[in-house]
């Protein structure tokens, strides 16, 4: 077994453990957008179950945004090949944000939407668990975002109780970085799946990634230094809040 099919596997089962992300008996919905994290997280959340003592359920949800009906019936195909439960979802949420008479930003209000739809879809098949593919570089720049346009020191979680506990999201992949999720998953040979979408690449967060990727050029110890430090606040030195 090559290194990179290793390391990912080793950092899924820390998060898996450190974070007390998976329990013997849980039905998992895994959200999959077409994208490497998250068909990457569907494959090997299947295979783990090969090598763990505990059993879960794995159903895969996909929705489909609008823009275009391939991306969807490429996702179902390779559901249906590799035997996953699954379930598509034909929606108008990126056609519905990207029309006039929305207001605010396409990306609130579709991800507002698809993220409902997500909910509510897995609680419908049962599952009290849901998973998404955000990769630790998506925990990174959600930090950032938060700091530079929201004025808060916020993230992302990799367990995260709603509805008084009846569904949990979880992000298995917290702990793999982008770049090891896109090598693993070209050496699985899983699809490449373009996202429609035609805000995808131009958005704040694209701004924010090349920034730290440039930090990242410079140092190699930046990314992970930043991932800690988002555990690790000393709160001694930080000014108070200016009002209250
Ligand atoms: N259309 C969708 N259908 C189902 N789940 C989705 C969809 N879009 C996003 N998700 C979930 O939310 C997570 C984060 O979304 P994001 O938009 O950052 O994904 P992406 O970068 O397009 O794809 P990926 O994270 O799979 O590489 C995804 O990993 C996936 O779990």
């Amino acid at each position: 077994m090559a290194y990179i099919d290793q390391e990912v596997r080793r950092l899924v089962g820390k998060a898996v453990h450190r974070y007390g992300l998976i329990q013997d008996g849980d039905r998992i919905a895994v959200a999959v957008s077409g994208g490497k994290d998250s068909l990457l997280l569907l494959r090997l959340l299947r295979e783990r179950l090969r090598r763990v003592p505990i059993h879960y359920d794995l159903i895969a949800i996909h929705v489909d945004l609008g823009f275009d009906l391939e991306p969807a019936d490429r996702l179902q195909r390779f559901f249906q090949e590799e035997g996953f439960d699954h379930r598509i979802l034909r929606t108008d949420y990126g056609l519905r944000a990207h029309s006039p008479e929305n207001r605010e930003n396409p990306c609130f209000l579709c991800a507002r939407l698809r993220r409902a739809a997500l909910f509510r879809t897995a609680r419908e098949l049962k599952c009290a668990t849901l998973a998404l593919g955000h990769n630790q570089d998506d925990f990174i720049e959600t930090f950032f975002m938060n700091i530079c346009y929201s004025a808060q020191t916020a993230g992302m979680v990799p367990r995260q109780p709603f509805f008084g506990g009846r569904l949990t999201v979880i992000r298995p992949l917290a702990l793999v970085d982008s770049e090891k999720a896109g090598r693993l998953a070209r050496r699985l040979g899983l699809p490449r799946i373009e996202n429609p979408c035609p805000t995808a690449k131009n958005s704040r967060r694209s701004e924010i990634r090349k920034l730290l990727q440039s930090l990242y050029r410079q140092n190699r110890k930046v990314r992970g230094n930043i991932f800690h430090a988002m555990s690790h606040v000393n709160q001694e030195y930080l000014p108070p809040p200016l009002k209250g």
